[in-house]
């Protein structure tokens, strides 16, 4: 049994720097025609002209004949210019500019403070159609972790779309109910992304047998009732909705720490990944639409023309993989995928 379907994107895709880069890039190159490359280094990507350099970077390290072709993205800070938005809006290789409440996650202490602070840049991004990327989580301590995203849409998002309706913006990895809800029904400005490991796992995957760092990333993984509404969503058909893996790597000691990092290693395997959930959904059917046609859709590329297939083939995660001058253990490691990407 196989599965042919246009070659997919990436829509949100972690590919740090320097030797981390070069060891993850091939994974992704192998799968995807393009991905939108998450400008959260250290120091975030927050010009035209770091952007450029991180894509030259990202150009040289791809294995000889690849054609992927990295789609980047700004670093939204509280004193980012109207002015560096429309130099972003005419690189033509900048294709959303990213909001990271400040402290919401893995490097975003440059993040925005108060939205008010970026308003100036958000609408030069209505003005220009430069799509605006929201981690969509609130970072008020009081605030319950897995909470944070609903409450998230109710204090800044809503608010921020009646604001400024001709903003484009995508909701990035959403992980509840509420999110896929909102955005079914938002208006056509509005997508969401939504990984692969958010739609098979809830967060009982957390705690299976004890403490599971790998399976930690944020937004963290929610109640079983929320990855159903998700893979309702996925699978819908709705244009809304599209792949986006989040895949975050981070050296095996980083997470297998007192105080592990975020983030879950997936580029290695995502399509087959998406291809047990939505198998698992029964809808193998719908696969194409979200992982190759949606995504460009909304950005005004177009679809890629090239194939890919799958098989169903059981082929072993290695327990690690090369990480620079350390490893990282990516998800599903030691055991055994029912999907295979041929070559
Ligand atoms: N998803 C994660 O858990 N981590 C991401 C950051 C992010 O996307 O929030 C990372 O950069 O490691
Ligand atoms: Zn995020
Ligand atoms: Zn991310």
């Amino acid at each position: 049994m196989h599965l042919t379907l246009t070659r997919p994107d990436d829509w949100h895709l972690h590919l740090r720097d320097d030797a981390a880069m070069a060891a993850v890039l091939p994974d992704t190159c192998r799968q995807m025609g393009r991905a939108i490359v998450m400008p959260n280094l250290r120091p975030p990507v927050t010009t035209v002209e770091a952007a450029a350099a991180y894509r030259a970077r990202i150009l040289a390290a791809r294995p000889a004949g690849s054609r992927f072709e990295p789609l980047m993205t700004l670093y939204l800070t509280d004193n980012t210019s109207a002015e560096e938005i429309r130099r972003a809006r005419a690189s033509g290789f900048i294709h959303g500019v990213k909001l990271y409440p400040a402290g919401a996650t893995t490097n975003s202490d440059a993040g925005v403070t108060a939205i008010d602070k970026a308003m100036p840049a958000l609408e030069a991004m209505a003005e220009s159609g430069l799509p605006l990327l929201v981690h969509g989580e609130v970072t008020d301590p009081d605030v319950d972790v897995f909470d944070r995203e609903a409450v998230f849409i109710e204090r800044v998002f809503e608010p921020l779309v009646r604001r400024l309706p001709q903003l484009r913006v995508v909701f990035e990895h959403i992980t509840t109910r509420e999110a896929a809800e909102y955005v079914a029904q938002a208006s056509a400005n509005v997508a969401a992304t939504i990984t692969a490991h958010h739609l098979l796992m809830n967060r009982n995957a957390l705690f299976t047998g004890g403490i599971r760092p790998h399976h930690y990333c944020l937004p963290v993984l929610k109640r079983e009732q929320h990855r159903q509404a998700l893979l309702k969503a996925a699978t819908s058909g709705s244009p809304r909705f599209f792949l986006g893996t989040d895949s975050a790597p981070h050296a095996q000691g980083a997470k297998e720490a007192a105080c592990g990092c975020a983030g879950m290693y997936t580029a290695h395997a995502a399509l087959e990944l998406y291809a047990e959930a939505f198998e698992e959904a029964d809808a193998l059917d719908r696969l194409e639409a979200f992982a190759s046609f949606h995504g460009p859709d909304f950005y005004g590329l177009p679809r890629n023309s090239e194939t890919v297939t799958l098989v169903r083939e059981s082929w072993p995660v290695p327990a690690s993989l090369p990480y620079g001058d350390t490893v990282l253990v990516p998800l599903r490691a030691g055991e055994t995928l029912r999907w295979k990407l041929a070559d």
